[in-house]
């Protein structure tokens, strides 16, 4: 029978089928747990006196309430000590995998997962974060959870799931320079909005897509919930199996053989139906930038911010106005004269080696502007470590950046890496909501390009807009 990935994926972890429009119940394959959604789901299990069901299936690591300076010291925010300090004692408690602070493998849940080789595809991947989206990039069905259902999977390693409809979303076309994945899902958040994914798992096909690295397909499926989607899926190819192989969890031998034999099959049939379908163009697309406070509020960087009045619909023309009352902007401004205080490049969006590589190829040689915080904070522990060995620390340094300890830092701000009331950002994470970054603060979601070129020019710009580095004299 003819189906799409998102439904060969389920079917192949179905433990129990539903009847009467119950969910199936499916198993999992990995469990990915991090300090802020997993308190509450160990205390559950400890007062039925239960275990974890499979402790090699579960693993854990410390990331949203990470300070990213001094991370020798104990952390100085009571909360945030408190949290992490419960994940640890629950991971030793109940026998959990567990990459703390200062460990090589510390980081962001998605940035970690793929890192070690455990996000493979065809894999069914949870964890209580909605951005477990990320891991469809390889081809697995990865869902984020609440706590309680953590605790269910804790407890037995299964999940009962409602059925859901699928979406092709079709990127035909190459992307030009200058444009990135980012530029991609923003498009497409702007195009279906953030509530057009809403009970489907989202599948993105097409040349685009196809000729995209793994962490810039991660960028894409990261932000499929920012379109309210259940998950996001691209098929895996050699660009999947060549990125797998030879890290710390992936099959070897024989073992591997089979396992790419297996993951060959993951692909959606020529002739399986999707629910709805949806194209965009890579080959007009350029850098794309969020004037509002969803992420669906999002134009090319060569427009203007836009007049609500030109907004047939009420509910978004009222969405409209009072995003642009809470971001202080001007209908008719050009986005290119936006002014920014903080350029924020990090998340698990764009935190990943090949993200930091491309900023860094943007400022080398040049200064950052003097009225630009800029700060650099690598996804992982590993990121930065790879970042160092190839120089790119000392390019951000000399830019003028800051260059940080690993963790989600101002993605969300659980740790001092916040804005201050009224101040503006450049950011490259997935969400510009109210506050999102620090109370009262102002978050523009950008690709790293831009956010490159923003640390330098000081206004929303991309590389295109940067004069040439002047060569020196005697060169
Ligand atoms: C803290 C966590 C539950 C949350 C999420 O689920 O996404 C966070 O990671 C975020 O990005 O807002
Ligand atoms: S980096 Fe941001 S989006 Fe990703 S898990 Fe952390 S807080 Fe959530």
């Amino acid at each position: 029978m003819s189906g799409t990935l998102a439904e060969k994926v389920w079917d192949a972890h179905v433990v129990r089928k539903g009847t009467d429009g119950a969910p199936d119940l499916l198993y999992i394959d990995l469990h990915l747990v991090h300090e802020v959604t997993s308190p509450q789901a160990f205390e559950g299990l400890r007062l039925a006196g239960r275990q974890v069901r499979r402790p090699d299936l579960t693993i854990a690591t410390e990331d949203h309430n990470t300070p990213t300076l001094d991370i020798d010291r104990p952390i100085a925010d009571t909360t945030s000590r408190t949290q992490i300090q419960t994940l640890r004692n629950n991971a030793e408690e109940f026998g959990v995998r567990l990459h703390s602070l200062g460990d090589a493998d510390q980081g962001i849940v998605h940035v970690v997962g793929p890192q070690l080789g455990l996000t493979m595809p065809g894999l069914t991947v949870v964890c209580g974060d909605s951005h477990t989206s990320t891991h469809g990039a390889f081809g697995a069905l990865a869902f984020g959870i609440g706590t309680s259902e953590v605790e269910h999977v804790l407890a037995t390693q299964t999940l009962p799931l409602a059925p859901f409809r699928t979406m092709a979303i079709n990127v035909e076309g190459k992307l030009r320079e200058g444009t990135t994945a980012k530029d991609i899902i923003l498009a497409i958040i702007a195009k279906i909005g953030t509530g057009g994914g809403q009970g489907y798992v989202l599948e993105y096909r097409g040349e685009a897509i196809r000729n995209l690295s793994m962490e810039a397909r991660m960028t894409i499926c990261n932000m499929s919930i920012e379109a309210g989607a259940r998950a996001g899926m691209i098929a895996p190819d050699e660009t999947t199996f060549e990125y797998i192989k030879g890290r710390p969890h992936a099959p070897e031998g024989a073992d591997w053989d089979a396992a790419v034999e297996y993951w060959r099959t993951l692909r959606s049939d020529d002739d399986a139906v999707f629910d709805a379908e949806v194209t965009l163009d890579a080959d007009s697309l350029e850098p794309f930038v969020t004037w509002g406070t969803n992420p669906g509020q999002g134009l090319p960087l060569s427009a203007s911010v836009p007049d609500p009045v030109d907004i047939a619909d009420e509910s978004a023309r009222k969405a409209a106005e009072r995003a642009l009352e809470y971001m202080a902007l001007t209908p008719g401004t050009p986005l290119r004269d936006i002014a920014v205080d903080t350029v924020f490049i990090g998340s698990c969006t764009n935190g990943r080696i090949e993200d930091l590589r491309a900023v860094a190829e943007v400022i080398k040689g040049r200064k950052k502007n003097d009225d630009v915080r800029v700060l650099v904070v690598p996804g992982s522990a590993r990121v930065r470590l790879q970042a160092e060995a190839e120089g790119l620390d000392q390019v951000f340094l000399d830019f003028g950046a800051e260059w940080r300890n690993a963790g989600c830092s101002m993605c969300l701000g659980m740790n001092p890496d916040q804005l201050k009331p009224g101040e503006r950002a450049a950011s490259t994470s997935n969400r510009n909501f109210e506050g999102r970054q620090g109370k009262g603060g102002r978050t523009h979601l950008v690709s790293p390009l831009v956010a490159a070129a923003t640390a330098i020019r000081g206004t929303l710009s991309a590389p295109a807009d940067l004069a040439p580095v002047a060569e020196p004299a005697n060169a």
